[in-house]
């Protein structure tokens, strides 16, 4: 298990056992934005990050050599790991944490129980979702699973840490769009309760008959979201009218990072959440099980947005309910 001690060199986001990327597919042309030049204020680095909020929503975050994110990049390592041996307990014992009845987006999502279209077709992930109030002791504790008590503290660690860098972004949008100091970042205080969550994800390999989409096409509802991914598999739809999915090639040393629907309200439509999906990860990464580490920030509670979560579990979902559900994918007719 694997909490690195002190003396052991930063374990690698990406596990040198997993087969590359491949070379030969497009992918998509995200900017890539340097934590180091953002946390010295660079004017240009700054620019260049609401210029990638704007044209796109999603970009590479460069988050080596600072230490910030040399300590995100340890901890999100580690929970590859945690979140993994979790996916690996009895499925009874995963649905012991399967809140949904009780209307809470925290805990399991089993395999299946979510759709991914208006048909109704099955989603091909497992999630498990922590909640920040929960590891901050903002809130009771919800139960969790035995294994995962011994790493509140990297959970707690990682939230922390991701939560600084959702300030430090908010903090140059903020300027970039001239409200007054703090607004957005007082809209997502660390201590205060929120819908804030640690997202594992597991996709097992897909067989080549099954091109179903692992998690079918939508927009974050949040405010801002650090995605950490090994394989590929993450696909976008880039703006304009004959736009194709394209792959987001994971970067070693790199989060990706995307805005949510809540930043398109703030801002009234200035900042682009975009669409994205999972599918099988391509060339010959395709054999391998697929898991990713995602941090949600969401407004704190007291921000009014509408709930939509839960509209597409399995039970809950009904095909007249599809477009309900559905995020800012229509504001400025830009599908
Ligand atoms: O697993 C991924 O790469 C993306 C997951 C995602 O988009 C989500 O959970 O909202
Ligand atoms: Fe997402």
């Amino acid at each position: 298990m694997a909490i690195s001690s002190v003396s052991d060199p930063l374990p690698p986001l990406n596990k040198p056992t997993l087969p590359p990327f491949p070379t030969t597919i497009p992918t998509a042309p995200l900017h890539r934005i340097s934590l180091s030049k953002l946390l010295s204020h660079d004017p240009r680095e700054s620019s260049r990050l609401f210029t990638a909020c704007k044209d796109l929503g999603f970009f590479y975050l460069d988050l080596r050599s600072t230490t910030p994110g040399d300590s995100l990049l340890a901890d999100a390592a580690a929970l590859f790991d945690v979140g993994e041996d979790f996916f690996n307990l009895p499925l009874e014992e995963k649905m012991k944490y399967d809140f949904s009845g009780q209307k809470s987006y925290f805990g399991y999502k089993g395999f299946g129980t979510a759709v991914i279209d208006r048909k109704g077709t099955r989603d091909r992930n497992e999630f498990y979702n922590i909640s920040k109030n929960d590891i901050l002791a903002l809130s009771p504790p919800l139960p969790s699973p035995h294994l995962l008590l011994p790493h509140h503290p990297l959970l707690s660690s990682f939230i922390r840490t991701s939560h600084t860098l959702v300030h430090l972004l908010l903090s140059h949008l903020n300027t970039h769009l001239r409200l007054p100091p703090s607004t957005l970042q007082n809209l997502h205080r660390l201590h205060h309760l929120s819908g804030d969550q640690v997202r594992f994800v597991k996709a097992p390999p897909q067989d080549p008959s099954d091109s179903r989409t692992a998690l079918g096409e939508h927009t974050d509802f949040g405010s801002i979201t650090i995605l950490f991914n090994r394989l590929g598999g993450l696909q976008v739809l880039p703006p304009g009218e004959n736009a194709e999915w394209v792959y987001v090639r994971p970067l070693e040393g790199d989060a990706i990072v995307n805005l949510g629907d809540a930043m398109v309200k703030f801002t009234n439509g200035l900042l682009r959440s975009n669409l994205h999906r999972v599918v099988a990860p391509p060339g010959g990464q395709k054999g391998e099980t697929r898991f990713s580490v995602v941090y949600f920030n969401r407004p704190e509670d007291e921000v009014l947005l509408r709930r939509r979560a839960l509209g597409k579990r399995v039970g809950v979902f009904r095909e007249e309910e599809w477009e309900r559900g559905l995020g800012t994918e229509r504001v400025g007719g830009r599908l």
